[in-house]
């Protein structure tokens, strides 16, 4: 293989690699501590705790150096951000860099301003083990893209942001993932899409917040293998969806068939659902 050439994956290990994951998180009452916007808190907690893991949503910088030696991975999520909370988002992120522990950075809306994309940028400096964004925001974040996104929610596709996340990706060091109707996920040299989930995902808000966070519960079971814990959270999430949509007469009743959908996942419906590729459309992988 030629350096710096994109690695075929065989898709069919990754139902057995997801199951063993959410297994995993299912067995281990992980600890998770968010740093998350306040639209999301209740998703992000509901959403961790349906797979067994424990949320923790202290973001006070005096709390810092007695709560975080004790998690198992940290989410930063700059949704509702303003300059009060970000040293605790810095601090955190810098303990957990410091320790050894992984750290999930959901960059929202990081284009809409000065002040949240220079704050973005801060906390890449402290190597986030996972970066996931909408394609709108690893545009943004890749510096593909200078100008403004409109909001939190994504105006581009995320094959647009197929190069850009593979350029942060280098450049952080990091896993970034990029949600959309297909889920891109890059490293390195290793680029996948996770096809699971259903459009309606978009119209209920924090859904991606929400998936960041359980991509957080997966990388505290599995650090050293960041890669496959995000393409696992991705399918779980996905297929999760695609099964409370089936149940749901629209979004609100989708969010609570998608928390019950993730609680009784069972091995059978992943195997037989999830939906990886490693050959993108015009990408030439
Ligand atoms: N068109 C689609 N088809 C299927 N699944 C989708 C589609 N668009 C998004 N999703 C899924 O919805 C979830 C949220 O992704 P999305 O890109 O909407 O995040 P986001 O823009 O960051 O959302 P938020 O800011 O509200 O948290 C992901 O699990 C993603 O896979
Ligand atoms: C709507 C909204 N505004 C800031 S954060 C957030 C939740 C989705 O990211
Ligand atoms: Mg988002």
């Amino acid at each position: 293989m030629m350096d710096g050439e994109t690695i075929k994956e065989p898709p069919q290990e990754w139902g057995p690699t997801a199951w063993s994951h959410l297994s995993a998180v299912r067995d281990r009452s992980l600890l998770i501590q968010c740093i998350t916007n306040f639209v999301s808190m209740d998703l992000v907690a509901n959403t961790l705790l349906s797979v067994g893991a424990s949320p923790a949503m202290l973001h006070s910088t005096e709390e810092i150096p007695d709560f975080t030696p004790h998690v198992h991975a940290l989410y930063v999520n700059v949704g509702t951000l303003s300059s009060d909370w970000l040293p605790a988002m810095m601090a955190a992120a810098r303990l957990a860099t410091k320790l050894g522990k992984p750290w999930v950075l959901d960059p929202v809306a990081a284009g809409a301003s000065r002040f949240r994309l220079n704050a973005c940028l801060e906390l890449l400096q402290l190597k986030p083990t996972v970066i996931r964004g909408n394609a709108s925001e690893i545009l943004a974040l890749s510096q593909a893209s200078l100008a403004p996104t409109t909001g939190v929610d994504s105006s581009h596709e995320s094959m647009d942001a197929v190069e850009a996340a593979k350029c942060l990706a280098q450049a952080s060091g990091g896993v970034v993932a990029v949600s959309g109707a297909v889920d891109i996920i890059t490293q390195g040299n290793r680029l996948v899409g996770v096809h699971n989930g259903v459009p309606m995902l978009q119209k209920i808000t924090a859904t991606g917040c929400a998936v960041t966070a359980l991509i957080a519960a997966f990388v505290a079971v599995d650090p050293l293998h960041a890669f496959e814990a995000t393409v696992s959270a991705f399918s779980v999430f996905g297929i999760a969806g695609e099964m409370g949509m089936e149940q749901a007469k629209g979004p609100a009743s989708l969010r609570m068939h998608l928390i019950d959908s993730l609680y009784g996942l069972d091995q059978v419906a992943l195997l037989s659902r999830i939906n990886i590729t490693t050959a993108l459309p015009g990408h030439d992988t």
